[in-house]
């Protein structure tokens, strides 16, 4: 079944000022994401995008505005959201004086994965992000690649439908980028809808079908990526990218 075409989440309207910040850190920001798609939130430091995928993840509330949530057309239930959302964020979410192993187990036991499901996600994921032969060794000795690896490996332990990934290839090398780029693209074209931040312009263009332009927590655009490198004359996301948010440093 094509399940491309229907809404999966429907952001409208929302704010976020956090309660120790005197401005929004986000502002009416209205989006759909459809079902199946690779879509990259993108925009300069501070731009609002870890914000904004913290709040679909429900880790922080909305000061206003809301989340919906569909699933094939009908909307998800709350345990339904919390069980079906895989979440990789930009900081190492694992033990690091665990193995990958046995975080894998931790981590799908809080799923309520059963174990013989559980055995059989956690050594599929071993093997195709290449941690294998490291599988019994603690994590904090992995270089940075492997830790990114993990850190995956456990956002997707249970199968999520919909999976937030806030700059899953920061700091990693070529080899480990195009593994984690490559099992992504697999995994999405299995139906798994993605949704990612990175400020790696070239990555993101090759993996992106439809993209936001996040600005001091403004859309400043967003739709299908080739259509608006096409509408603003740009060879490229990276000068897409400059010529709609300037040269100009955030600090
Ligand atoms: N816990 C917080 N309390 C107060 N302000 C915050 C908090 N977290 C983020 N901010 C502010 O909200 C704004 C958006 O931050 P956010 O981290 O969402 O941006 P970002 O686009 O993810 O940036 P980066 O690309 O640097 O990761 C920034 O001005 C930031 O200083």
């Amino acid at each position: 079944m094509d399940r491309t075409g229907q809404v999966c989440i429907a952001i409208r309207d929302v704010c976020k000022r956090y309660k120790s910040s005197q401005e929004d850190s986000l502002s009416d920001v209205s989006l759909d994401i459809m079902q199946s798609d690779v879509f990259g939130l993108l925009g300069p430091n501070g731009a609002g995008k870890t914000t904004l995928i913290s709040i679909l993840c429900g880790i922080i509330p909305v000061s206003s505005g809301k989340v919906q949530f569909f699933n094939n057309g009908a909307p998800y239930s709350n345990a339904e959201r919390k069980s079906r959302i895989g979440f990789v964020p930009q900081e190492y979410a694992f033990y690091q004086e665990l193995t990958p192993r046995q975080n894998l187990d931790y981590f799908g036991a809080m799923y309520n994965l059963p174990k013989k499901k559980l055995e059989m996600r956690r050594e599929h994921l071993l093997e195709v992000l290449g941690l294998e032969k490291a599988a019994d060794r603690k994590v904090g000795t992995f270089s940075g690649g492997m830790k990114r690896r993990v850190n995956l490996a456990i956002g997707i332990i249970h199968e999520p439908d919909i999976l937030f990934l806030d700059e899953p290839t920061v700091g990693v090398d070529v080899q480990s980028r195009n593994a984690i780029i490559r099992y992504l693209q697999q995994i999405n074209q299995a139906g798994t809808t993605i949704v990612y931040t990175s400020h790696h312009m070239s990555e993101a263009e090759e993996f992106c079908k439809n993209i936001a332009l996040i600005d001091h927590g403004r859309v400043i655009a967003a739709g299908g990526l080739q259509h608006l490198k096409t509408m603003h004359d740009a060879i490229s996301l990276q000068t897409l990218f400059i010529n709609l948010t300037g040269e100009e440093y955030r600090d």
